[in-house]
């Protein structure tokens, strides 16, 4: 069993992979280290044979949990690593290294499922955008806040902005202007993100006029898809990247 983790600034994603090989026999998401070696423990019948994980925190942070690893299950444990070039896409940054790990395995897995020029969307404690061409360029992104993040800033920098998660998720039911509080900073926050893949799409379009593929992926990827029927929602987009990266021989 090979055990896959994607470990983003808010929390951990991960799922086993069976020695069958198709689909995960489990998966979830955990908040901290502790709580993702409790749940790996938790799994009846667990038998890890390798791990492989992308990570965007602190060099020293994400060795800890590879440790951590080594010591709870005795596995290998392999980290994806920057590119320039990989599977037929080249980094588009000027210094490689600075682009996302998350960032550069979504356009990899993006890439590999398009054959073509694709639009990657990724939305979680940030929401990004790459651009890949058709011959496998990468020409770039944006990175802005993501929905926690806008929502947190709102609450943290007003006084009266105040309510709970089950309010926050009672209110996305539909976008009209909001009548409460909650509903009128969950409503535009969300609209926020939708302005965003919408000038992203304008974008694709004046690059490649209809010849590209959308991918939606992160935690919040459902906020928007309304916004582009005609993307394309592959919530594990980094894993595919990440088999492709660190692949277990
Ligand atoms: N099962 C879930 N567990 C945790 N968060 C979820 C879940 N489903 C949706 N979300 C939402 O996804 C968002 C987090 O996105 P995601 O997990 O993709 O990224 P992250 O780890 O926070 O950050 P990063 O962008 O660095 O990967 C949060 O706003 C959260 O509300
Ligand atoms: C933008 C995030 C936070 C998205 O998870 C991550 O890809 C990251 O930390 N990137 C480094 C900065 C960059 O990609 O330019
Ligand atoms: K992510």
């Amino acid at each position: 069993m090979i055990l896959e983790l994607d470990c983003g600034n808010s929390f951990i994603k991960w799922r086993v992979l069976g020695s069958g090989g198709v689909g995960a026999c489990a998966e979830g998401v955990a908040g901290s280290d502790v709580a993702l070696i409790e749940s790996l423990v938790a799994l009846p019948g667990l038998s890890l044979t390798r791990c492989r994980l992308v990570s965007v925190r602190a060099q020293e942070e994400t060795s800890r949990l590879a440790e951590a690893l080594v010591e709870a299950f005795g596995v290998a444990v392999s980290c994806a690593a920057s590119a320039r070039e990989m599977a037929g896409v080249r980094n588009g940054y000027e210094d490689f290294e600075r682009l996302g790990l998350d960032r550069w395995l979504a356009m990899l897995g993006g890439f590999k499922l398009a054959s073509g020029a694709c639009l990657v969307l990724d939305f979680g404690t940030a929401a990004t955008a790459d651009f890949i061409a058709a011959d496998g360029e990468h020409l770039g992104g944006f990175i802005c806040p993501g929905m926690p993040l806008m929502r947190n800033q709102l609450r943290t920098h007003t006084r009266r902005i105040r309510y709970d998660d089950a309010a926050a998720e009672r209110a996305l039911e539909r976008l009209s202007p909001g009548r409460t509080t909650v509903e009128a900073v969950e409503r535009g926050c969300t609209l926020m993100l939708r302005g965003f893949v919408l000038t992203q799409l304008e974008q694709a379009r004046s690059y490649w006029g209809d010849d590209f593929t959308v991918f939606l992926t992160g935690g919040d990827a459902d906020l928007v898809r309304n916004a582009v029927p005609q993307a394309r929602l592959v919530p594990d987009l980094v894993f595919v990247g990440l088999a492709m990266a660190c692949p277990l021989s």
